[in-house]
């Protein structure tokens, strides 16, 4: 990969500006390394999902998603990182400095990277969840479970992510009723168990969800669940016969269908990821992977907090970490006394 511009190697590329991108700007910068964050195609990261975070440390009465991330995106800027709407496609991380393909094309060079590339959560597909993500249609029960005191919800899915975001829901809902296209729960033994003798947690076998009701100005007000024979869920989905259709009441609607974390574009490299895509940081570690210089930050190597603040949290240390490696990096290719005076005969 050969770089197609005339960009000078930078010190430091940071791959997506969430949270955790946005925190290692602000590390980096402040370091005066210059950072380039590039924003990928989610600029600000999942939080511009959600109108309301109640519990980011410094704002006691909430503040919204989009507003928290372009507050992070100033700070970031008044100490000097830049930002840029690219999307890394490959990369290639052999050794320092390391090069990315840009979608557009362009070739950056970089002597240390942070991936921030988060985690994508699953949509089901149902009519109306563009419109309703982030206004009682969540996929963060941790997140946004308590804005549905009282009411009745939804969760979609039937595997571990889907009771724990039950089992969250549970504390604070009025009902929860788990809506699963099979017949039986694919979660773990003891996560089905606690799901199923939580007495506030109800169970929609072989059921989609097809349509979510309600406006930005309302919220979740219903749904529309389609149930269909045992075994044949898509088949007759499709061909519309044997299946039943309901409107159902409530309040709130979580996916719990999983994540996918933001790495093929780590594909072809060295940087180990596990059987999920998540990345791999070397044990005993907080940021680094298995090739020197390249760092991991937020929910692209986290798949079990998953928060804001950790996010954050993880960036500020992988820029710290980004920070020291090149500064030892530096003092490596100094050269020795002897070496400097024969260089200079
Ligand atoms: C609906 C919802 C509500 C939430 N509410 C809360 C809450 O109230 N409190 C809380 O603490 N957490 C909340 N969260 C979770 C929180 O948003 C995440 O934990 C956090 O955003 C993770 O930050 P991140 O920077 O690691 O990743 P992300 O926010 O996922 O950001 C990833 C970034 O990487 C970029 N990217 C991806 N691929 C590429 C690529 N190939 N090239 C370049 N860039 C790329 C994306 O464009 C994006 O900018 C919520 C999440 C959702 C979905």
């Amino acid at each position: 990969m050969e770089a197609t511009n005339t960009e000078a190697v930078r010190d430091v590329v940071i791959v997506g500006s969430g949270v955790a991108g946005l925190s290692a700007a602000v590390y980096a910068a402040r370091a005066d390394l210059e950072p380039l964050v590039l924003e990928g195609p989610e600029p600000g990261g999942q939080l511009t999902l959600t109108t309301e975070v109640e519990n980011y440390l410094g704002f006691p009465d909430g503040v919204g998603g989009m507003e928290l991330v372009q507050r992070g995106k100033e700070q970031a800027e008044r100490f000097g990182a830049t930002f840029r709407h690219g999307v890394v496609e490959r990369a290639s991380l052999e050794e320092s400095p390391f090069a990315l393909e840009l979608s557009s094309g362009d070739v950056l060079e970089t002597r240390a990277l942070v991936v921030a590339s988060g985690a994508s959560a699953r949509w089901v597909g149902a009519t109306n969840e563009d419109e309703m993500m982030g206004y009682g249609l969540s996929t963060c029960a941790t997140c946004d479970g308590a804005f549905h005191r009282g009411d009745d919800v939804l969760v979609i899915g039937g595997g571990d992510s889907a009771m724990e975001e039950a089992l969250f829901l549970a504390k604070f809902a009025d009902s929860v009723t788990v809506v699963h296209r099979r017949d039986e729960l694919r979660a773990s033994d003891i996560m089905a168990r606690r799901a199923r003798e939580n007495e506030s947690i109800e169970f929609r076998w072989n059921a989609e969800l097809s349509e979510i009701h309600g406006s930005q100005e309302t919220g979740v007000t219903g749904a529309t669940l389609v149930t269909h024979p045992a075994g044949h869920p898509r088949a007759r989905l499709e061909d519309g016969k044997s299946v039943e259709t309901e409107r159902v009441d409530v309040g709130g609607i979580f996916y719990g269908v999983g994540h996918v974390p933001n790495t093929a574009f780590l594909a072809e490299t060295p940087v180990e990821r596990d059987e999920t895509g998540y990345l791999r940081t070397e044990p005993g570690t907080a940021t680094e992977t298995a090739v020197p210089g390249v760092f991991g930050a937020g929910d692209v190597m986290d798949p079990d907090y998953r928060q804001a603040i950790t996010a954050a949290g993880t960036g500020s240390m992988a820029a710290l970490d980004a920070e020291s490696w090149l500064e030892e990096r530096a003092l490596e290719d100094e050269p020795t006394p002897a070496a400097a005076l024969e260089a200079s005969q």
